[in-house]
């Protein structure tokens, strides 16, 4: 028989550590409780798809994660890939920002191997709870060759998701995980990872950002746009120290007339500014709403206001070329 592959299961908190008063609480419970060993003794069925070690590396709800977490994460996946005894890992994160800590490591992870993120919509101690198979099949996938080169993946309801294009779609359902614009990448079958496509966009091993010696991301915000835009959030980022403001504008990245000259100011004033939609599907297309030349802004094509956040940290941390900056934005 195959000698079954190593998968290191890194744990960070999350629903799918949750618990909740009865079996019947699916809202209002407490996340971030059970620990990693108590998740993997609670899925026997992984030992016959691999050999399985756990470490908690914190346990928060995924609200409260930070950049110096997704440092500390980037760091110890990268220290655990190097390792010849370990194939794949697996992640266990709560779902409100799973994506942004899959794009970050999908931008920071200097490996091929596989890393997957899971999480889950009920807590460990819901009725037909969704934390025990979506574990499951992460595993499989980190412990399959076929996921290897794939970049990060989130795994969630059998489906297999990019890290650069899925989001959560839904608040409360365990279907919440799409990849609306570009779809899916596969299915999960019986423990068997499944691919369809790939992103043409470079992750992992082929990007340029390091983080081994950064021990802090530049400062960097989003501002939300509406009817009745004005310029409070900005102005406090920017009188913050932040180096960067992603705005999240209405339609195609289109900017108020009250808005529009203070962004234009502040880029003048050195900070970074990339203008996103709060439309949630489709590029923002440079030179369309505004004339992005003209003010030296950059756009997010297709990246999420807080994706784009964390591409322009990465950025800033390797240039403050606008030019570099949006190049990267179509790369990655
Ligand atoms: N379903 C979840 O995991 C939600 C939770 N608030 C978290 O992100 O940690």
């Amino acid at each position: 028989a195959d000698k079954l592959p190593n998968v290191v299961i890194l744990a960070t908190g999350g629903t799918i550590a949750g618990t909740g008063a009865t079996s019947t609480t699916t809202v209002g419970y407490t996340a971030a409780k059970i620990g990693v060993e108590k998740l993997i003794e609670a899925v026997p069925e992984m030992k016959k798809v691999a050999n399985v070690k756990g470490e908690q590396v914190f346990q928060i709800a995924s609200e409260s994660m930070t950049n110096d977490h997704w440092l500390k994460l980037a760091k110890r996946v990268n220290e655990l890939l190097k390792q010849s005894d370990v194939d794949g890992i697996v992640i266990t994160h709560g779902t409100d920002t799973i994506e942004e800590t899959a794009y970050f490591l999908n931008l920071t992870v200097k490996s091929k191997k596989p890393v997957i993120i899971v999480g889950s919509m009920r807590p460990s101690t819901a009725i037909s709870a969704d934390g025990p198979i979506n574990l499951y099949n992460a595993v499989a996938t980190a412990g399959s060759k076929d996921s290897v080169g794939r970049g990060v993946l989130v795994t969630l309801n059998d489906e297999i998701q990019g890290a650069r294009d899925v989001t959560k779609t839904n608040t409360m359902t365990a279907n919440t995980f799409r990849s609306p614009e570009l779809g899916s990448l596969g299915y999960i079958v019986s423990g068997k990872p499944i691919f369809y496509r790939a992103s043409t966009r470079k992750n992992t091993a082929d990007t340029e950002f390091d983080v081994s010696k950064l021990d802090k991301l530049p400062a960097v915000d989003i501002a939300y746009g509406s009817a009745n835009a004005n310029t409070i959030a900005i102005d406090a980022f920017a009188a913050a120290g932040d180096v960067g403001i992603v705005y999240a504008g209405t339609g195609d990245g289109s900017l108020a007339n009250t808005v529009r000259p203070r962004l234009t100011e502040l880029r003048k004033q050195g900070l970074q500014i990339v203008r996103s939609s709060r439309v949630g599907n489709g590029p923002t297309i440079r030179n369309g709403e505004n004339n992005d030349d003209e003010t030296d802004f950059v756009v997010s094509d297709t990246l999420s206001p807080q994706k784009a956040r964390i591409l322009l940290m990465l950025a800033l941390t390797k240039t403050k070329d606008t030019k570099e900056i949006q190049r990267m934005f179509y790369t990655y």
